[in-house]
Formats: C-alpha cells, structure tokens, sequence
C-alpha cells in the first residue's frame, strides 16, 4: 500500500517560474534554462510512491535536488507543479493548521544538523514535538522516555544537548521523531554529518529499529553505500531529475543509464546482490519417500554426484551422495532416510552472496536456498556467484 505519492513534481527556484516549463519541453537542460531565464529546476517531473513500512532512499550528488525533493513532500518547499498525496490527501490542499497537523502527527523530520534546542534537556528535546501537539505533560515523558531508550540514550535524559556529541546528537534528532510515532519518518543526510564509525552505527541501528517498527521512512544521502544499505528502494537523481528508482540488486544488476552504471562501477556487488537474484531451480530432485535405486537412477541420467532431497510439501529435507546411495542399494535398503545429510550450508534468499562465498568454495556444491517456512526455493553455485559478482553479467548492450 503506497503511503506516499509524488505525481510529476516540478520545483522551480526564481521569478516567474511558469515560463521555464515551455523551454523544459523543448528539451533544454538545467544550466541552459538559467542563463536565459535566471531560474533553477530544484526538481524536473518526480514521479514515485512510498509504500507502507518502506525504508526509501532518495540518493544523488551536491545539488541533484534531493533536499528540495524532499522538503516538498512536507512543503516546507512549496513546489511549483504536480502533487504529493500522502494518505490519499494532497497536500497542497492543506491549510496552515493541516499542514501543521501533517508534520507534527504524521511526518517527522530528521535533520543533517540535528535542529535540537540548545539549551534544553534531552528529555526536553524529545519531549517537544509532543508538547507543541498538546499531548499531557506526564504522557508525553512517558513517550520521551521510551524514545530516549530506544535510541540508546539511558542515563543521558538531563544532559544538555550541546554538551553531546555529534552521534548522541542525532539519536536525540531520532528519538525526538521516534516520540512523535508519525508513520512516516523523513530523514535528510541525518547521518552525513557524523564521524564515519558513528554514521556506521548509526545505520545499523536504524535498520535494528526499522526492522522493529517498520516506519515508512524517506531516507536522503549523498552516499552510495549508504543508500544501499539502508534502501528497500533507491532513486538516484541528476539535475533534479530521477534517473532510475529500484532495488539495490535493480540499481547493480540494471543500471538505467551510464550515469548510473558510473556510479555503482566500484560497489562491492557481492554485498548487495542476494540468493535470491542469482539461484535457479533445482532441475533434478529427490522425494524423501524415493529409495536409493531411483536417486541413483536419478543421478546418472543427470550426471550428478549429490542429490537435494525434499518431503511432499517441497520443504527442504536435506541431500543425498551417491557413495552413500551405491551403500544403502547394496545392502537392499528401502529408505534414502538413513543416509540424507541434514547439517549441510542453507541460504535464505536474502543472504547476500558475500556470506555465501566460503561455503560455495569449500563443499563445491551448489548452496539450497530455503524460504522462512522451509520451502526448496533453488539453488546458488559457485559458479552463478562469481558472475554475478563481475559487472560482465550486466544485461547491456554497451
Ligand atoms: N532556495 C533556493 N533558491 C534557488 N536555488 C535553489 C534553492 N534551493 C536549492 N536550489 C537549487 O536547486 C538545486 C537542487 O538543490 P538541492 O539543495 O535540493 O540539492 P541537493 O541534492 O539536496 O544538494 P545538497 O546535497 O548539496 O544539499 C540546486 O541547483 C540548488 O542550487
């Protein structure tokens, strides 16, 4: 369920900004549309949704329009044309006291440098947003409190927030749109401005949180990295415009344009890319309820060596060798049972192929990969890895 939807977004900064769209259409680009009107496109023609519980990641260089982007979706920007509709409502439509309603209860924002209160108390700082929406004193400690928590900050509530560091600042910044429980959170390089060891943290803790609370988040950066490791989706902008919105693998594994094949260029893909991307079906398989004549039948009509054995659910049971199949057949056993292994290295689909990399080269076997409720999803080999793992693999032409 989308939460948020921008439709053809356009910002505008400067005098008159209704006569840029004509020159837009006649396909000039942003610095010519500056030398001959003065004006400069924040954002040209965004379109995208947000879903539910969504970590979705805006990502570009200095001056792509992520910040106005994002400052739209709120309107702190006013934009110049098209239409963010959060919840059904567009939000041009609001008046002050909506507005002010939308980002107290329904967005809070994140920002790069934290906009905290100087002279107030953590306790205070967290507690604000809910003072300003009137929620009662003992009620919205009772939040803070709980914020301050989940944040990490226990033992920090009377400290003074310029007396923290840059780290403890921005877990007071989140903790304070953590307290506000809006569903959606709006997150603007909150993490850009903090040592690079901190920031690490600080992502990992988000994806701990996130993965708890399942928040509908904007996420903004500048940095690659980060925006694949925070994003459900990411949409890379150039000039204000959106070159390609996807998955991490999408981006990696697709990339829309050479621009963004550039960028990903030096991305460690074996991170990035998981089992489920690079598996196929397992073309030859057992049932639990074969004997060990037909799996070895099995295995030489398809020239393997092992067998991936499932029950009739299709749920992953374990594999069988065919040494161990000659054995149980000489010795007119029935069952494959006593000689399935059970204890060797599964994947789940979403295991990146970087953890699957040691085991692919010590057992030389192709990895199963099991869904959550056990069912057989496919198989990884070695061999899927490493193409995966060179851009070579890359569906393009150029
Ligand atoms: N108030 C403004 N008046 C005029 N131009 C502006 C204004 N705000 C932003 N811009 C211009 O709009 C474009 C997009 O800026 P924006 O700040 O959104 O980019 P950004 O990707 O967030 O960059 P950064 O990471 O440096 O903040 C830039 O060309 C910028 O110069």
């Amino acid at each position: 369920m989308s939460v948020i939807q921008v439709k053809n977004l356009f910002k505008v900064f400067g005098r008159n900004p209704s006569r840029v769209f004509p020159l837009i259409e006649k396909g000039m680009n942003k610095e010519e549309i500056l030398a001959k009107t003065g004006c400069t496109i924040g954002v040209n023609d965004a379109s995208f949704e947000v879903q539910k519980g969504e970590t979705f990641v805006i990502m570009g260089l200095s001056g792509s329009g992520k910040s106005t982007l994002v400052r739209c979706l709120n309107r702190l920007i006013s934009p110049t044309r098209g239409s963010v509709i959060v919840d059904d409502k567009d939000i041009m439509d609001l008046d002050q006291k909506n507005l002010n309603k939308l980002r107290s209860q329904k967005m809070s924002m994140v920002f790069q440098h934290f906009g905290l209160l100087p002279h107030k108390n953590v306790l205070n700082n967290v507690a604000f947003g809910l003072e300003i929406r009137g929620v009662e004193k003992n009620k919205r400690y009772e939040l803070a409190e709980k914020a301050v928590k989940l944040v990490g900050l226990t033992g920090y509530e009377d400290s003074k927030t310029a007396e923290l560091s840059g780290g403890m600042q921005q877990r007071v910044g989140l903790a304070r749109a953590l307290a506000a429980d809006t569903d959606i959170i709006l997150m603007d390089e909150a993490f850009s401005a903090l040592d690079p060891l901190i920031r690490t943290n600080m992502q990992d803790e988000l994806l701990e949180l996130q993965a708890k609370m399942h928040k509908t988040i904007v996420f903004i950066t500048h940095d690659l990295d980060e925006a694949l490791k925070l994003g459900d989706r990411i949409a890379i902008m150039k000039d204000g415009f959106i070159e390609q919105i996807g998955t991490p693998e999408d981006i990696l594994i697709a990339p829309a344009s050479q621009y963004i094949r550039d960028f990903v260029e030096n991305v460690d893909r074996s991170k990035v890319i998981t089992a489920k991307t690079v598996m196929r079906k397992p073309e030859v398989i057992a049932s639990h309820k074969d004997g060990p004549a037909q799996a070895l039948r099995q295995m030489e009509r398809s020239g393997l060596s092992t067998l991936f054995v499932v029950n009739e659910n299709r749920e992953f049971i374990g594999h069988v060798k065919i040494d161990d199949a000659i054995r149980l057949s000489k010795e007119n056993k029935k069952k494959l049972d006593e000689i399935i292994i059970k204890d060797a290295y599964t994947s789940t689909p979403d295991t990146a192929i970087a953890e699957m990399i040691p085991a692919a080269s010590e057992t030389a076997l192709p990895i199963p990969v099991i869904s959550e409720d056990g069912h057989f999803e496919g198989i990884v080999t070695r061999a899927s890895i490493l193409a995966a793992m060179s851009s070579e693999g890359d569906n393009n032409e150029s």
